[in-house]
């Protein structure tokens, strides 16, 4: 039997928050934070977001893009954030932010920021993710790039199918 299951939720029922103080354990061999330490952070706040939005279980499907913008510090504080910033049939794009500050000052800098495709698993037939609909002018305004994105996302995985050809096992 198929179903119209398709509803809007709101970036606050499913935005979801990370802090840190950063330590030793963190860091690469040039001092600041290991850049697979915040790729595992992103991927962990991202399915917590997923699910959250679709309430069912989900899969990481693509990191789109990753941008380091400074490096952090051993005793900086780290802040991330992440909610929905677009949604498909069956995809979840996820927004995120990790912002640094300093401990003893409390100066703030953009650490890294990026978008991850999640995608939902079985789905019923008929069954859609939840849309999205921000709250604040920073989620509204990310929104609002979002078929943009979804257009070069699509041109990427036809390029991908043709690459999947080529690499060997
Ligand atoms: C949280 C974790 O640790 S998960 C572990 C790491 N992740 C994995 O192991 C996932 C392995 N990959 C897979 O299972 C599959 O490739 C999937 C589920 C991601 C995609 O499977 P497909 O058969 O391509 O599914 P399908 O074509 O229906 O795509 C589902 C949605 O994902 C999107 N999608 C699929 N591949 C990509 C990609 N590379 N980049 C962005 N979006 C993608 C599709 O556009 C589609 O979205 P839409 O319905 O909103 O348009």
């Amino acid at each position: 039997m198929q179903g119209n299951f398709t509803t809007t939720k709101k970036t606050s029922d499913s935005k979801c928050f990370f802090s840190h103080a950063t330590v030793p354990y963190d860091l690469n061999e040039g001092g600041s934070v290991y850049g697979a330490r915040i790729l595992e952070w992103a991927d962990n706040l991202s399915g917590l977001v997923s699910i959250k939005h679709r309430r069912g279980s989900v899969t990481t499907a693509s990191f789109d893009q990753f941008n380091f913008v400074n490096p952090i510090e051993l005793g900086d504080f780290i802040f991330g954030e992440a909610f929905i910033s677009g949604t498909g049939d069956a995809s979840m794009e996820i927004f995120l932010k990790f912002v640094g500050e300093k401990s003893v000052t409390g100066e703030r800098y953009l650490a890294a920021f990026g978008f991850i495709t999640y995608a939902a698993k079985k789905l019923k037939p008929g069954e859609k993710v939840p849309k999205i609909e921000g709250v604040t002018e920073e989620e509204t305004s990310i929104i609002q790039g979002y078929e943009e994105r979804k257009k070069i996302i699509k041109e990427k995985i036809e390029r991908n199918k043709k690459l999947t050809q080529i690499i060997k096992l």
